[in-house]
């Protein structure tokens, strides 16, 4: 089988061996962390053509300009916001393929934010799987594996020697149920809100022949991954645990440990699963009509784990020392607020991705942490001092 990626630009092939040709691409959401990566390698290993819509640009800005760049002419920025821009339906239709990124995707934002959080996983979704349904546009829509919610196995007795068997807690994309909290648990908005447009696409597929590919990211991580609060984003903002605990390394602090750190968590290195990203664009033939798993079963961790394995390696690649307290616990009440709830523990199944895409990921979990952490202190150390050294205004 060859390599899509393994050729040179000009003599590309897909998986059956077929020679790749250019498409044009609507990526929705390209100014964030996947998009900002995808758009690095469609440019950098591919001759497709991106048109990226986003509110932001700030993580593609170096993909845009200067103008005497080798990919010149092949992206174009479309500062949009899909909840209301009349250009959504042209761009899609001047495109051979919509790839749909755009979401409020941080688990602080679920419960305090429920109702921004279903319109803009949910609503303002429709619109963009419309227009691709009408126009016969195919779709690759990123969906979250946040739709498994909790495992069978984490309502078995603690002591039932039934959790150790997988069946009870690897998740599948055609065969594991979706297990969400009570409504008062408003963690499970964006979940409920990705699993109803998953269903809508599907339905799209079956009864109008509209081509989709949905992706269920299993915790993709590496640089320009959110934001770190009160340098590029705000003081008080809350983004994901690897900026989190970034930011926390970065000023010298505790790692906070949400309800003692207890669940667990599967890493993949965001240049892995861009790999099967790209994969699935290339090979419509054998990506359309699939739900896809990207993660990395094998890199396990606690989120203890991960905080204890992430203090090693910054004090490796920066050269300090661990703060005295290294980590400290808190209460989910205390962190995000009412309505939190977590997923227990995400393994996923990769029998459809590795028979449909001969994909796997690469990268160990202390790998991706050291090139991270690397790019995490190169970007941010010197400004965290300058912020840390700014007096407070009284
Ligand atoms: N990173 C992960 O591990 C992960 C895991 C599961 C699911 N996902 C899904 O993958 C997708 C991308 O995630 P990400 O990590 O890159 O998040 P991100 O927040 O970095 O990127 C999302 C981008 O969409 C843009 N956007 C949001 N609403 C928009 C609107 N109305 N109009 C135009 N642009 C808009 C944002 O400005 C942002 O640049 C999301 O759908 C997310 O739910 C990601
Ligand atoms: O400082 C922190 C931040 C987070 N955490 C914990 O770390 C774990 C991971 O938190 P993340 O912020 O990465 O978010 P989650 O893995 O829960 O959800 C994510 O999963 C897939 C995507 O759809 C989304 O990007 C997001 O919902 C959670 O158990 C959380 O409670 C901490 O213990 N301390």
């Amino acid at each position: 089988m060859a390599s899509s990626a393994s050729v040179g630009a000009s003599a590309r092939v897909d998986l059956d061996g077929n020679p790749i040709k250019p498409l044009t691409i609507c990526m929705i959401g390209a100014g964030g962390f996947i998009g900002s990566h995808l758009c690095e390698k469609l440019m950098s290993e591919t001759q497709h053509k991106v048109l990226a819509l986003d509110v932001y640009n700030d993580k593609i800005k170096h993909l845009l300009e200067p103008d005497n760049l080798p990919w010149h002419g092949r992206i174009t920025f479309h500062r949009l916001n899909i909840k209301h821009d009349s250009r959504l339906e042209g761009l899609i239709k001047m495109s051979d393929l919509t790839i749909n990124l755009a979401a409020i995707c941080t688990p602080a934002d679920y419960n305090t934010r429920p109702l921004d959080t279903i319109y803009s996983n949910f609503i303002d979704a429709l619109p963009v799987v419309k227009y691709c349904s009408e126009n016969n546009k195919r779709l690759i829509h990123f969906s979250t594996c946040e739709v498994y919610g909790k495992t069978i196995g984490s309502f078995l007795p603690k002591d039932s020697p039934l959790r150790q068997d997988p069946a009870y807690y690897v998740l599948k994309e055609d065969e594991s149920p979706c297990i969400f909290g009570s409504i008062e648990k408003q963690r499970w908005s964006y979940a409920c809100a990705k699993q109803l447009i998953e269903r809508l696409i599907y339905a799209e597929g079956a009864e109008n022949g509209m081509e989709f590919t949905i992706v269920r990211p299993f915790n993709w991580i590496g640089p320009r991954m959110d934001f770190i609060p009160g340098v590029d984003g705000p003081s008080e903002g809350v983004p994901r645990v690897l900026a989190c605990f970034s930011n926390n390394l970065l000023r010298g602090q505790p790692l906070k440990l949400v309800d003692g750190g207890q669940s667990q968590r599967t890493f993949v290195y965001i240049k892995d699963a861009i790999e099967a990203v790209t994969l699935m664009i290339e090979n419509p033939a054998r990506a359309n009509g699939h739900i896809f798993n990207v993660g990395n079963p094998n890199n396990e961790v606690t989120v203890r784990q991960l905080a204890e394995m992430m203090i090693k390696v910054y004090s490796k690649v920066s050269g300090e020392q661990p703060p005295e307290t290294p980590t400290i616990d808190v209460s989910s009440k205390e962190f995000y607020g009412e309505g939190y709830d977590d997923s227990d523990k995400r393994i996923p199944d990769m029998t459809t991705i590795n028979r449909q895409l001969g994909w796997n990921p690469k990268t160990s979990l202390w790998d991706l942490l050291e090139s991270t952490l690397t790019y995490q202190h190169r970007t941010y150390a010197e400004a965290i001092k300058k912020v840390i050294a700014k007096p407070v205004a009284s």
